[in-house]
């Protein structure tokens, strides 16, 4: 997406593959700050400090960990250390262990001299499937955006997302944005209801970032707002990201979602979910037993940072010295509470059947 004008994707290469440049979400949007990782432990700690976040960034990032890893070994047992180190950066998203077993297959069996150069590629290839993947997404999710717009009959159609399933959690275009970007395109009114999304504000910080950046209208508000929002008729749909989808259709995204689902089946709001293919997880079907949730340190909820008038960023306790705080990251959203879920391949049902209608080649395997 395009940052003062400029176009960027969130992730790339210089100085021949041995710099894998990003953007430091941690700053925004109070500061653009371009990070340069050089080591896989660079790309480790990118990812566990969520320097870098997001289900498919975190799979790309992880890809060219294993790029800056084979640098120094490109033996198996550099390729196995690379993957063990990774893998255990976040346990959520799947989008990890997709692209970290991607790699793996890739290089295994290779002379050690091609294998820099052919995961260079593999990683390469992992982003521009990606890119073109969230622009299907988009495609797909346009339609549902005009339909809402021709049974309003005019104003602007009001989507509300939650955290941040944008162009800086992916490749580019993101997610669950990128119906609204297409929307944009098509010249199509729409607003968004951007849900601030605590305790790490990936939504009023990073979400709210870039459709500002895009011009798209937006409002910021609290996480506890929404269910008052669709009561009263003001959220026409709901689009959200997810980390990680079971082969029946419940939806592990970022925590509270499942709260806007349950408000969003109460008012009869459409609930969707922007499912790229590589955020599927085949092996699961009960994304309650079965998806792993992460929990991060409580001091992401005790603290709060932010800008001062004078441009310092500053980190307040908002608690208590002692309380002790729960910071559980994702939650699981039951296929029964999804309208839909919009694929690079069209929109489904949130059922065994429906996934396997579109990706037929999955589950017969
Ligand atoms: C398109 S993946 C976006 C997904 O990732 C976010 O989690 P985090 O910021 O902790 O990496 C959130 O669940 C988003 O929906």
């Amino acid at each position: 997406m395009r940052i003062d004008g400029r176009h960027y994707r969130t992730i790339w290469t210089e100085d021949d593959g041995r710099t894998v440049m990003t953007f430091d979400q941690r700053l925004l949007p109070h500061e653009l700050r371009l990070v340069a990782l050089k080591s896989l432990e660079d790309a480790a700690q990118a990812i566990e400090t969520m320097l870098v976040r997001g289900a498919p960034l975190i799979g790309a990032t992880a890809a060219y960990g294993v790029c800056l890893a084979l640098r120094d070994d490109p033996s198996d047992e550099g390729i196995e250390r690379a993957f063990e180190r990774l893998i255990r950066t976040r346990p959520t998203a799947v989008n990890l262990r997709w692209a970290l077993e991607r790699m793996r297959s890739a290089l295994r069996n290779q002379p050690h001299g091609g294998r820099l150069e052919r995961a260079y590629a593999e990683a390469a290839r992992i982003c521009d499937e990606d890119v073109a993947i969230c622009k299907a997404i988009g495609d797909h999710g346009l339609a549902l955006i005009r339909a809402a717009a021709q049974r309003k009959g005019g104003g602007p159609v009001n989507v509300l997302t939650h955290c941040n399933a944008g162009w800086l959690a992916t490749i580019d275009w993101g997610t669950a944005t990128a119906p609204i970007y297409r929307a944009q395109e098509e010249g199509i009114d729409v607003h968004v209801w951007v849900d601030e999304t605590r305790p790490r504000n990936q939504g009023a910080a990073l979400t709210a970032f870039e459709l500002g950046q895009q011009g798209i209208a937006h409002t910021v508000i609290a996480d506890n707002v929404g269910g008052h929002l669709m009561q009263h008729g003001m959220v026409d749909l709901c689009i959200v990201g997810t980390d990680r989808t079971t082969r029946r259709g419940d939806v592990c995204n970022k925590i509270g979602t499942y709260l806007k689902a349950l408000a969003a089946a109460d008012n009869g709001v459409p609930f969707y979910v922007a499912l790229p293919s590589t955020t599927i997880d085949w092996t699961i079907e009960d994304g309650l037993r079965e998806v792993p949730i992460e929990q991060r340190d409580g001091s992401e909820l005790t603290r709060v940072s932010g800008r001062t008038a004078d441009g310092r960023i500053e980190t307040v306790e908002i608690t208590p010295a002692g309380s002790p705080a729960g910071n559980w990251a994702f939650d699981v959203t039951p296929a029964r509470y999804v309208t839909g879920l919009v694929t690079e391949r069209g929109v489904c049902p949130a059922t065994a059947e429906g996934l396997a209608a579109v990706f037929p080649e999955q589950a017969e395997s």
